[in-house]
């Protein structure tokens, strides 16, 4: 689902991430490792389309994004793309609901349906939201709005899940409920599942664990 070749890209003169070589089939959970600054955040925006590289080639099912125009590069970004952020990116003015619909209202092709709305709140619920769904991000704390933000990225069902520390906000409990949720939601769509992580009690549930230091290179 994922496939990777001969990548690089640059921070202008700085920082320069080069990687090989990486795949992630359809279905697969791969867990990423690696060291404060090491460039996990940098490949997730070039596996999500954010980002472009400057050589080598990043493909989604076989589409290489790299390849497309900016529009088209967004839109299958929306249509195949869950991204969990770091830091959420959550809209301060949207209620939990909303910033969980809110691919769709960016997402050129996708539509707000009945049953998108009920996803939404069906994912509010399993993430105990239920009752707060109406809630803007700071009526929420910090492990809500982090709950609010692996939803919306499981709303669309995409083939891609891309989590940059999707757990790191979270008690044990509920760390181990929210990996719970992104396999089971990822499993349901054969979704290759990327996940940037820190905690490492959490490494023996993925099919795969990349040490960056080992996959990427400071060129
Ligand atoms: N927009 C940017 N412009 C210039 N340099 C950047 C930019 N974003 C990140 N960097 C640099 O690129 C390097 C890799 O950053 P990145 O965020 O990918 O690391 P990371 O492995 O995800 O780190 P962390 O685990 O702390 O989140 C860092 O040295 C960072 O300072």
């Amino acid at each position: 689902m994922i496939a990777v070749r001969d990548l690089r890209f640059a921070y202008g003169q700085g920082f320069a991430l080069t990687v090989p070589w990486l795949d992630v089939a359809a279905g697969e959970r791969v867990a990423v490792v690696g060291p404060s600054g090491s460039g996990k955040t940098t490949l997730l925006n070039l596996v999500s389309g954010i980002s472009v590289p400057d050589t080598g080639m990043v493909s989604l099912g076989g589409t290489e994004i790299g390849a497309l125009g900016d529009r088209d590069r967004r839109a299958l970004r929306a249509a195949s793309v869950g991204f969990v952020f770091q830091e959420f990116a959550l809209v301060d003015y949207l209620s939990a609901e909303e910033n969980v619909l809110y691919p769709y209202r960016i997402g050129r092709g996708l539509r707000l349906d009945r049953a998108a709305r009920t996803r939404a709140r069906a994912l509010l619920s399993e993430f105990g939201l239920g009752a707060k769904t109406r809630r803007r991000p700071a009526q929420l704390s910090q492990g809500e709005r982090q709950r609010v933000a692996i939803a919306r990225a499981l709303v669309t069902q995409p083939k891609v899940i891309l989590a940059d520390e999707a757990t790191g906000n979270l008690d044990p409990a509920n760390k181990a409920a929210a990996l719970d949720l992104l396999f089971a939601q990822g499993a349901e769509t054969d979704a290759a599942l990327l996940c940037v992580t820190h905690d490492h009690e959490l490494l023996p549930r993925f099919d795969r664990v990349i040490d960056f230091a080992d996959l990427a290179g400071v060129a």
